[in-house]
């Protein structure tokens, strides 16, 4: 399989506690993969981890072939994240916030048509600190996909998000999907991740214990998918 994602046996620890313990997932071109677990599971841990912004006590990740930690400016330079709340300039608009963004990263892309992707072309000269969380989540969104990255890690990107709004993001990533985009996607929403990700894996005990296909799950299970889910995340839990 020609691997965009390569986690590899990470291993985390904080304080002595074992967060992630010889992890692994593939992520391949053009793959939405959903990571469900409960409330300090690991995701975010695993997420910064991917994307460089943490690094493993064992194991290794690779983003299209580099090891994300050791190169991790040239990767974050390519990727796309989402990771918790994203921070902005609060005294600045939307669009000058993606300016500077672009400006870091040495390159040029199309602001307008991202807030306008995003909803919020309107926003003129508002500053971020009169944005409600749902449009500072849209920003980060629009921030994450600016530069049209291989690769995105998305921490509950519908998080804030009014049901218009985790529509126009679900559709925006769908069709990143199927140019190509590699996705890493968090979320607590089961019948997001359904509508959302080619694969889903559960984290628990450190390391992805299942991993399924939704639609095929769904096809098997019928209305009670979201048990079976649930019933796995509670039995791998402890
Ligand atoms: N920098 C850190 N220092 C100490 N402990 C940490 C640190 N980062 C994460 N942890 C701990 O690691 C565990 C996993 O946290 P993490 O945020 O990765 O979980 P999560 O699955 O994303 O949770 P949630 O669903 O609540 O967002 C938690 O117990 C958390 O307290």
């Amino acid at each position: 399989m020609d691997a965009v994602i390569e986690i590899r046996e990470v291993s985390k620890s904080f304080q002595g506690q074992s967060v992630l313990e010889r992890c692994s997932l593939n992520l391949k071109k053009g793959e939405i993969y959903g990571l469900l677990g409960i409330n300090g599971a690991g995701k975010t841990t695993l997420m910064k981890i991917t994307g460089g912004f943490q690094q493993p006590d064992e194991g290794e990740v690779r983003i299209e072939g580099r090891d994300s930690w050791e190169y991790r400016e040239k990767i974050q330079s390519r990727i796309g994240t989402l990771i918790e709340t994203p921070i902005f300039y609060d005294h600045l608009s939307a669009r000058e916030n993606l300016e500077i963004h672009m400006a870091y990263m040495g390159q040029e892309s199309d602001i307008n048509g991202a807030l306008e992707q995003v909803g919020l072309v309107r926003t003129g000269k508002k500053p971020v600190s009169r944005f409600s969380m749902g449009m500072k989540q849209r920003l980060g969104i629009a921030r994450a996909m600016l530069h049209s990255p291989d690769c995105l890690l998305l921490d509950e990107p519908v998080n804030g998000l009014d049901p218009v709004g985790i529509q126009e993001v679900r559709d925006i990533l769908l069709a990143l999907a199927k140019k190509g985009t590699a996705m890493l996607v968090s979320s607590h929403i089961l019948s997001e991740m359904e509508q959302l990700a080619h694969r889903v894996g559960i984290l628990a005990q450190g390391k992805i214990v299942e991993e399924f296909s939704p639609s095929l799950m769904r096809k098997q299970y019928g209305e009670n998918f979201e048990n079976y889910v649930i019933d796995i995340m509670k039995r791998k839990q402890i």
